[in-house]
């Protein structure tokens, strides 16, 4: 989903078309068929989150503005990322609540889940939201959409089916897709990745799920509360990006919930057919080797940057494993390229999410349009993980914090489980964390929690801000919100100054006084 698109009133003047000959020289010689040649001030290729931003807004200020897409228009968010696996967990949500009604009163039941009709809920969900993203809303915006695979074929020359794309600035947007470990036996046995589980049409008997990461833990949670066996398999720990103590309590709730875990195992074979897989394991707790079988296998074992066929090379721009290298201001090797959202590396640092995209998109567009020095703050950018509790997090990490801050760091927490509202609603599991300086800036947190990605706001703002905990501490927040989880792990901050014996001789001193 691209944002900051509604924006787009006026339309952008048209890229100039003229004819060239192949390669791309208007000048050298004809040797085949003639190619149309398109001047333009900015193309953009790729049409998923990050691309879609930068040229809805490029064109907003009426800059002539040529995308490419080789896919589908909004990539792999609208249509095999955040917004299918959103409207799966959300399925899973009601199909929970049915099963945990009796504490509220209310008779249980084992929901009867019709998985072609979920599946229909999915492609309903992504097809309302698609005329956002599309080539029609798009080319109303003074956009030239070209529905083509994008290849340099020189510095600052593009070749798109029988286009040539001359610009002044490009932006390479084109995502990333999963990436396949290789586990002996794995590619001859049938599996699913993020681009096929939302297609299933029947429950998975017993769903092996290789790779314990946002995605994996997300499906998982998921097809389990729909009513399939689930087990999950990962090589470290689970969620190991997160702090330990907040995706033990994700884990933990899992575990409740039927999930089976395999952590810190090697998967040494796969193999079977469709209907029948074979997972052989060493290590996952058990001394000797493990064997899982089961129906159906997803592999979430991260994602590769999509790169293939781009022609990198020809126009100087370096790329490794990563992605493609940028600095702080995004650009790559060759200063007229910059390259955004899932496929770009380096000062990147691998933040592989939807509103990082859009975040690189307004950047690269004040760099290029308005010339403007932009530098990247991964600090400011939040990261979700959907499960129920969710897991969200922002700015430092306790460790890191401790590191840069030679130990003079402050750890606040506040349990869920004190919240009124999350007893109310029987939600206890989690809690917030807060690290700060020693003085109280705000320097991260981390919240294990429902609706940690709505919580998870206040605290980017206090990060983004530089603010101190003490003017969360400050805050009338509504009774009874989770909000006030934060509030409360603020004050845990002032808690050691009501303790002090000055403080306290002041308050026995103004007694003095009536
Ligand atoms: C299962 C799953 C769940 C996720 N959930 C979330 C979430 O809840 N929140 C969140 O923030 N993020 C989530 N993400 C991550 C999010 O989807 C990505 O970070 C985001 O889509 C990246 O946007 P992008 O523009 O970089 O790439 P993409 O959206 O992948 O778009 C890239 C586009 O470029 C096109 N392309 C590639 N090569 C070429 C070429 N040579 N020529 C022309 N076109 C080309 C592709 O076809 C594609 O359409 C999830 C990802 C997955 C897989
Ligand atoms: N809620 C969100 O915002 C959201 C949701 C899903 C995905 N995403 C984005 O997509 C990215 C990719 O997600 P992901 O979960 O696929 O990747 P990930 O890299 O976060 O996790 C993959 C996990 O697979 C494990 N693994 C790798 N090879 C393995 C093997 N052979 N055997 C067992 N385990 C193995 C890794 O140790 C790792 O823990 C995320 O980093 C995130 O940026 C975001």
């Amino acid at each position: 989903m691209a944002d900051d698109q509604a924006t787009a009133k006026e339309t952008a003047t048209r890229p100039q078309a003229v004819t060239m000959q192949p390669g791309g020289d208007a000048a050298a010689p004809a040797t085949g068929g003639r190619k149309r040649e398109i001047r333009t001030d900015l193309c953009v290729i790729g049409a998923g989150s990050g691309g879609l931003s930068v040229a809805a807004i490029a064109a907003s200020f009426g800059v002539p503005v040529v995308l490419v897409e080789r896919g589908a228009m909004g990539g792999d968010c609208l249509n095999a990322g955040c917004v299918p696996s959103k409207s799966l967990i959300a399925a899973g949500e009601r199909a929970h609540a049915m099963r945990e009604a009796a504490a509220f009163g209310i008779t249980a039941q084992e929901p009867q889940v019709d998985y072609t009709a979920l599946r229909d809920h999915i492609r309903d969900v992504i097809a309302g939201i698609a005329p956002t993203d599309s080539q029609e809303r798009f080319e109303a915006m003074g956009v030239t959409v070209l529905r083509e695979s994008a290849r340099f074929t020189g510095r600052d020359m593009v070749e798109a089916g029988d286009a040539v794309i001359r610009a002044r600035r490009f932006v390479i947007a084109t995502g990333a897709r999963p990436a396949i470990p290789p586990i002996p036996g794995l590619a001859e046995t049938p599996h699913h990745t993020n681009e096929t589980i939302f297609d299933l049409t029947a429950r998975p008997g017993h769903l092996i799920v290789i790779g314990g990461g946002p995605i994996g833990l997300e499906l998982a949670q998921a097809h389990a509360r729909l009513g399939a066996r689930v087990s999950v398999v990962e090589a470290q720990d689970i969620l190991a990006r997160e702090e330990r103590e907040l995706a033990e309590v994700v884990e933990a709730q899992l575990r409740r919930e039927g999930v089976a875990f395999h952590a810190n195992a090697k998967v040494t074979a796969v193999s079977g057919e469709d209907g029948a897989v074979r997972i052989t394991l060493a290590g996952g707790g058990d001394a000797g080797e493990t064997v899982l079988e089961g129906t159906h296998l997803l592999v979430a074992t991260g994602r590769k940057p999509v790169l293939d066929g781009l022609g990198l090379d020809a126009a100087g721009i370096r790329h490794d494993s990563s992605g493609i290298a940028v600095d702080q201001g995004l650009r790559t090797s060759n200063r007229r390229v910059y390259a955004i959202g899932d496929c770009a590396g380096g000062a990147t640092g691998g933040y592989r999410f939807t509103h990082a995209a859009n975040q690189h998109a307004g950047l690269v567009i004040r760099s290029a349009l308005f010339r403007l020095r932009v530098k990247l703050d991964n600090a400011i950018i939040p990261r979700v993980t959907y499960t129920d509790p969710e897991l969200a997090a922002v700015g430092l990490g306790e460790e890191e914090a401790r590191k840069l801050h030679k130990g003079r760091i402050r750890v606040l927490r506040f349990p869920v489980a004190e919240n009124d509202r999350a007893r109310a609603e029987r939600r206890e599991a989690g809690h917030v964390k807060v690290i700060t300086s020693h003085k109280g800036l705000v320097l991260g947190a981390a919240i294990a929690a429902p609706q940690a990605g709505e919580l998870i706001a206040l605290w980017t703002l206090a990060v983004t801000k530089k603010m101190k905990v003490q003017d969360i501490a400050g805050l009338v927040m509504a009774y009874p919100t989770l909000s006030e989880i934060s509030k409360r792990a603020a004050v845990e901050f002032l808690k050691p100054s009501a303790r002090m014996p000055s403080v306290r001789r002041l308050i026995r001193f103004l007694r003095v006084f009536g």
